[in-house]
Formats: C-alpha cells, sequence, structure tokens
C-alpha cells in the first residue's frame, strides 16, 4: 500500500443553526497523504484542520466526498476504516474517577480489543505513566493527561496515528518527550499525521506538509520542498516571452511562470544574482526587467493563507 489515507472531493457544510448561517468548513479537499510517512496539516484558525481530522476520525460526517483509510472506504467498511486511525484529540477532558489503567482498558474495550491482546503495561510504559498508573485521572498533572491520551489512542495498535496540536501550551521537556515517542512510533512503521500551529515543528518533524485555508487545500509538499522555497531566493525576469536558456551556476533551478516570466530560484548563500544575470545577458538573452523575491517558510504560509 502506498496510501495511509486517500481523501477525494472531501466536502463538509456544518448546518446553519439559530442566527449562524451554515458553513462550508471543507470545499472540496483532495489529499494523499503517504504510509509511513509524519505528515503535517496546516492552515490558520478556522481553515477546517479539525473538521478533517474528526472526519477521518469518523466522528463527523461528511457532506460529500471519499475517504479511504488504510485502503478501507469509509462508507463500505466503517469499522475497518476507524480501526486503522487512532487519534489524540486537542481536550484534555477525561473522567476523574479513572486511573490510567482503568482509562485504557475501557478505551481498548471501546475498541473490541480481547483482553490476551491488549498491551496496557507497554503503553504506560511507552508515555512514561507506570509510576501513576493507579492514580485518579484529578491528580494528574496536564502534561501526564497528554501522555494519557497518547496511550489511549494507540490501544487497538492503529496503523495511523492522529496528533491533534499534541503541543500546545505544553512545556519543553514534554514537548521533547513527545516528539521522540512519535518518531519511535513512526520508525516502527506508524503513519503519523499532525496538526500544529508552530512551524518550526512541523519543519522538524514532517517529511511533507499539507497547507488549508477556508476550507480548501492550497499547498502540499515535501518539507525540504517547502524549505527550498523559504530558503532560496527567486530571481523574476521578463524576457519578453520564452527564449532557451543557456547553462545556469549549479544549484539554479529555471521556471517559466504561466504570466510568461522566468523565476529562477536559487541559494543565495551559493549564488549571486549577478551571476544568473550575467549568464543570461552573456547568452543574448533579454531582460527587459528584473525583480528578486526572498520568501522565508512563515511568508510562504502567510502569502498563501491571508486571503
Ligand atoms: N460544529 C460546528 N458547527 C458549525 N460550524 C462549525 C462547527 N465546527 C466547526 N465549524 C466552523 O467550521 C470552520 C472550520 O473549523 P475547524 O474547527 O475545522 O477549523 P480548524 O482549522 O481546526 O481551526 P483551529 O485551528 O482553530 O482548531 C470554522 O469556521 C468553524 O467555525
Amino acid at each position: 500500500m502506498t496510501n495511509a489515507i486517500d481523501i477525494a472531493g472531501l466536502r463538509k457544510t456544518y448546518r446553519a443553526q439559530g442566527n449562524a448561517p451554515a458553513k462550508e468548513a471543507l470545499k472540496g479537499v483532495d489529499l494523499a497523504i503517504p504510509a509511513g510517512s509524519i505528515f503535517g496539516l496546516l492552515g490558520p484558525n478556522g481553515a477546517g484542520k479539525s473538521t478533517l481530522i474528526n472526519i477521518l476520525a469518523g466522528l463527523v460526517n461528511k457532506t460529500a466526498g471519499k475517504v479511504t483509510i488504510w485502503g478501507f472506504d469509509q462508507d463500505v467498511n466503517p469499522r475497518q476504516s476507524r480501526a486503522a486511525i487512532g487519534v489524540m484529540p486537542q481536550e484534555l477532558n477525561m473522567d476523574p474517577f479513572f486511573t490510567p489503567r482503568a482509562s485504557l482498558e475501557v478505551q481498548a474495550g471501546l475498541y473490541g480489543v480481547p483482553k490476551s491482546e491488549r498491551w496496557t503495561d507497554q503503553l504506560l510504559e511507552l508515555v512514561g505513566l507506570t509510576d501513576q498508573a493507579e492514580a485518579y485521572a484529578r491528580n494528574l498533572s496536564g502534561g501526564m493527561r497528554r501522555r494519557l491520551l497518547l496511550a489511549k489512542a494507540l490501544v487497538h495498535r492503529p496503523q495511523i496515528l492522529v496528533l491533534d496540536e499534541p503541543t500546545a501550551g505544553v512545556d519543553i521537556t514534554l514537548r521533547a518527550m513527545l516528539w521522540d515517542n512519535v518518531r519511535r512510533l513512526n520508525q516502527a512503521g506508524m503513519t503519523i499525521i499532525l496538526t500544529t500551529h508552530y512551524l518550526e515543528e512541523a519543519e522538524q518533524m514532517c517529511d511533507e506538509i499539507a497547507i488549508i485555508n477556508h476550507g480548501e487545500l492550497i499547498v502540499r509538499q515535501a518539507t525540504r520542498e517547502l524549505l527550498a522555497r523559504a530558503d532560496g531566493k527567486t530571481l523574476v525576469i521578463d524576457a519578453g516571452g520564452r527564449v532557451d536558456l543557456p547553462p545556469l551556476p549549479q544549484g539554479a533551478r529555471p521556471e517559466w511562470r504561466e504570466d510568461g516570466r522566468l523565476a529562477i530560484s536559487y541559494p543565495p548563500s551559493r549564488i549571486r544574482a549577478d551571476q544568473l544575470i550575467d549568464a543570461l545577458r552573456g547568452a543574448g538573452v533579454p531582460i527587459a526587467d528584473v525583480a528578486t523575491e526572498a520568501p522565508d517558510l512563515e511568508d510562504v504560509f502567510v502569502e498563501l493563507t491571508t486571503s
């Protein structure tokens, strides 16, 4: 299998309620998430990330479209598709009188995991809650509760783990521990999907990133490429139309834009703009106008999501 998740034409419209009009939260999203990846789902508040995740988790009904999870069409095989995914939610609500061990056992029961296949002790160990296994949830710190939520998402050994804003308001130590766990799970073969507001975190953790805004997918790229876009500068040249290009310094990536201009991306640390211009002039390429563009990831994000 190549894709852990395949989403096609996904739409969600929340019905009008009271004075609030109907809300189109997802407007036809197509998205494939490769198996084995750590995939980042980014977007500003209200973009539709939680809606998308909740549809994947089977918590929100889609209005239209097709969702395939681990090869199972959600509409045809709801049970199997749900069993393939575990979700660590944002909110920390949990029963105050349950111990971590009891919470995990109850959750396993909900998923129909037979007693002989449960891995409660290992899970407690994995998230560092062995010592708190018998403590009441109300006596757990915020960090411990979050770790318990991670363990709960894993009781049925899903192939896909979804983390919704896992580090919002979390201190550095816990954040490091969470990422450590996530990396280990990923190395063991689990596909990870996470939403985060921290671009830096997404950069460090994710192989690929999708950005959604106003319910639409606006970019989906390997993080490396997104960063190359961020690290590099772009020289934009009006050559009066398409012309043959001479060899350019290594690392320069020319591309013709739809408006007929030539955009050359280049790493400013290794190549100077005037080297590129010289190379073009030397080959007789006419240069009617020149501009430079220098985005970083923050800029790319803001540019893509403010409209
Ligand atoms: N149950 C609901 N009923 C009506 N509208 C909703 C409901 N849930 C979400 N919305 C609306 O749908 C849009 C998308 O919301 P969603 O929670 O999916 O965004 P998000 O990207 O997860 O945002 P955040 O980062 O703030 O969690 C928003 O305009 C939101 O107000």
